[in-house]
């Protein structure tokens, strides 16, 4: 079987971070594995309190995943620090990670900061590099290229300067801020659009987070780059239209819609 390791924030309200990422893994017929970054109190209302692990303890994690089962693809979410951010890419560096999807987690759609001013620029300078490929949403992007982005041409140019900047790929997400839910691909030698019908749900919490972890899924199962976006774009939209309906407040998305069809039944000894 093959097999994916999460490295991210818990959240309690079971939607995004590391839940969303086992659901989706699972979901996908890939094992999932778990180095968890910090524990999140949140529901889908919002964010109230986030408890860090040490760098030590999620390096400690990070061993005892890679020295016995060696994760065929990496998804790193939320990394609230620049201590931690050190921490993974040390270990990743050290164990010749492989197929890593790096979600650049900054800010909650409840409006939680969930990475500190100063940690952005480590994420930069040491993680980005490693990641095969990173999913940004529209924010995210500002930051990571210093350039507004308004429109669809706005998208591919800062797509292509962050591809030039950091030399990964970069899936970036139209989802929550432009009208339709298009993302843009850049990587080397691949410049695609993958269109997807908006789905008028306003139960959207952990999007970023099911993306990235069925773009992993894919990768470790062997499929090229574009190939795992597309078969990631056809899970997150069968996610938002099974239409599951709890909470408060921006509530989480159906993965039980995905059992015994096309996602699970490729499952690979
Ligand atoms: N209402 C929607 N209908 C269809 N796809 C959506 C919708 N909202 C988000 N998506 C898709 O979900 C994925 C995650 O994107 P997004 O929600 O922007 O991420 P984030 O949670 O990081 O802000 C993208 O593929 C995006 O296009
Ligand atoms: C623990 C934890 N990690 C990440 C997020 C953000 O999730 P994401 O899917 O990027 O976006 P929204 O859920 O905010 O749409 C989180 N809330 N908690």
């Amino acid at each position: 079987m093959r097999t994916a390791l999460s490295i991210a924030g818990s959240d309690s309200s079971g939607g995004a971070g590391i839940q969303a990422d086992i659901k989706t893994m699972t979901a996908n017929g890939v094992f999932a594995m778990t180095a968890v970054t910090a524990l999140t109190a949140q529901n889908t209302t919002g964010v109230s309190g986030i408890m860090e692990v040490t760098p030590a303890f999620l390096a400690e994690q990070l061993d005892r995943v890679f020295e016995d089962i060696f994760p065929d693809a990496v998804k790193i979410g939320m990394v609230s620090s620049a201590a931690l951010i050190e921490a993974i890419a040390d270990k990743l560096t050290e164990y010749k990670a492989k197929n890593i999807v790096l979600d650049p987690v900054m800010v909650a759609t409840s409006g939680a900061r969930l990475i500190s001013e100063e940690a952005i620029d480590t994420l930069k300078k040491r993680l980005i590099p490693l990641a095969e490929v990173i999913t940004p949403n529209i924010p995210e992007a500002e930051v990571l290229a210093g350039t507004e982005i308004r429109s669809a041409d706005d998208m591919e140019k800062a797509a292509e300067q962050i591809f030039a900047e950091y030399g990964c790929a970069v899936l970036l997400k139209g989802g929550h801020q432009l009208n339709d839910a298009n993302d843009l691909l850049v990587g080397r030698g691949v410049k695609k659009w993958f269109e997807g019908k908006r789905i008028d749900n306003p139960n959207t919490h952990g999007t970023g987070c099911t993306l990235s972890s069925a773009i992993a899924s894919n990768l470790a199962k062997g499929y090229a780059l574009d190939e795992a976006v597309e078969r990631a774009k056809r899970y997150i939209s069968g996610a938002l239209a099974a239409m599951l309906d709890l909470g408060h407040g921006s509530g989480p998305m159906d993965h039980a819609f995905a059992i015994d069809n096309e996602f699970t039944a490729e499952r690979k000894n």
